[in-house]
């Protein structure tokens, strides 16, 4: 496919999206009618409509239009591309501009320049203060792929080497040796020795800092443990992990990753968990508005409402939860999400209602760390 024609797939694909289609579906629906498309075509319009949506409202405003052709035009515009080699009418590419499609469009402002619907702008700046639109445009770009070396399987070095071998260059955090950043090649990755022989886990690097600045305790419950990304995590650091999800489905997959990364992770059904725990975690469900970058349809859907039923979903978590933090036991509360109400807000909270001490809060954000990601690590008193 020609560059063009990869763009009026994207332009297909994206009206499709902002008509209501999951975004995942929408690809899909392309890609099975579209058996000429290569696996560079299918990577390439794969890139040009998450791109477009991490981008959507910036590239409407530009593009003159909240529709496939409008993003791609503002994509066009914002990167100085003459838009007649898109848009040529010519084979498979989309039809030449109309004179008032060329004549439409405008800079972006506001929240339109920070990609964030306007609902989240205001919450979003008294979050962030003077970082709220170095964070944001950050969101508008592909986020970074970072591993987590498991020591039990191989030190960062022989999974560096490993990777290596298989043409995927990796190199380590400067402030964490076990996270490693994928420079080259992320997309043999799923294929490679190193990753189906559990040498490496897919995690970003923001929750592997906030594992890593849990206390080093033996018995921990991982309370929604979901796909296991914290279980393994606090597993290979030594930990005895029992992992719990109010959804037994979400955890279907943890008994095989665990066996692949060497670990030993005690699965509990639903409801089931008994006793108390030297620390309990509780990676909640929350808005992601800190990784909207990697589901850029996610931050469209979103709403304040959503949220406020996600932090009354989060207390209520947090209230369980803690019933199992034995004496002088620690809670860490954590979430993918940089707002207040999910965070800090939560936390206060929390803490008027439990006889419970605040240690430490962090809030992990780019370019330091990855995604947006935040932790409070709590102690019983
Ligand atoms: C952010 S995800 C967890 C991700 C996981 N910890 C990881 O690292 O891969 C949140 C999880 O909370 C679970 N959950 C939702 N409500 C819950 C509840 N009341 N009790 C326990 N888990 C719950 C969801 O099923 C979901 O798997």
């Amino acid at each position: 496919m020609t560059p063009a024609a990869r763009a009026a797939a994207a332009i297909d694909i994206l009206d499709q999206i902002l008509s209501g289609i999951p975004a995942e579906a929408a690809l899909l629906r392309w890609s099975r009618g579209s058996r000429f498309a290569g696996s560079g075509d299918r990577a390439a319009v794969r890139d040009l409509v998450f791109d477009s949506l991490r981008c959507k409202l910036s590239r409407a405003a530009r593009g003159g239009g909240l529709h496939g052709r409008g993003l791609i035009l503002g994509m066009c515009r914002e990167q100085g591309l003459d838009p007649a080699t898109i848009f040529s009418g010519k084979g498979h590419a989309p039809a030449a501009l109309t004179p008032v499609e060329a004549a439409a469009g405008a800079e972006p402002d506001g929240h339109q320049a920070m990609d964030l619907p306007d609902w989240v702008w205001p919450d979003w700046r008294a979050a962030l203060g003077d970082r709220a639109e170095v964070v944001a445009l950050a969101m508008r770009e592909r986020a970074p792929v970072w591993l987590r070396a498991n020591r039990l399987r191989a030190t960062p070095a022989q999974a560096i080497a490993a990777l290596s071998a298989e043409g995927i260059e990796a190199e380590p955090a400067p402030d964490l040796p076990t996270a490693l950043r994928v420079i080259s090649g992320a997309r043999r990755l799923s294929a490679s020795r190193a990753y189906q022989e559990g040498l490496v886990e897919l995690q970003d690097l923001s929750p592997q800092l906030a594992c890593a600045a849990l206390p080093p305790v033996r018995h921990v419950l991982d309370y929604c443990a979901g796909g296991g990304g914290k279980s393994l995590a606090l597993a290979a650091a030594g930990a005895e992990v029992t992992a719990h999800d109010a959804d037994a489905g979400r955890m279907a997959d943890l008994p095989a990753r665990a066996k692949r990364a060497g670990a030993t992770i005690r699965v509990a059904q639903p409801g089931s968990v008994r006793g108390s725990f030297d620390m309990v975690v509780t990676d909640v469900p929350c808005s992601g508005s800190g990784t909207w970058r990697r589901t850029p349809d996610a931050k469209w859907r979103m709403d304040m409402a959503m949220v406020q039923k996600l932090a009354t979903i989060q207390a209520d978590i947090l209230d369980r939860a803690a019933a199992h933090v034995g004496a002088q036991g620690y809670l860490a509360y954590m979430t993918c999400s940089v707002l207040e109400r999910e965070n800090s807000l939560q936390i206060r909270d929390f803490i008027a209602r439990h006889d419970f001490e605040l240690l430490d809060q962090r809030l992990f954000l780019p370019p330091e760390a990855s995604d947006g990601f935040y932790l409070a690590l709590m102690r019983r008193c």
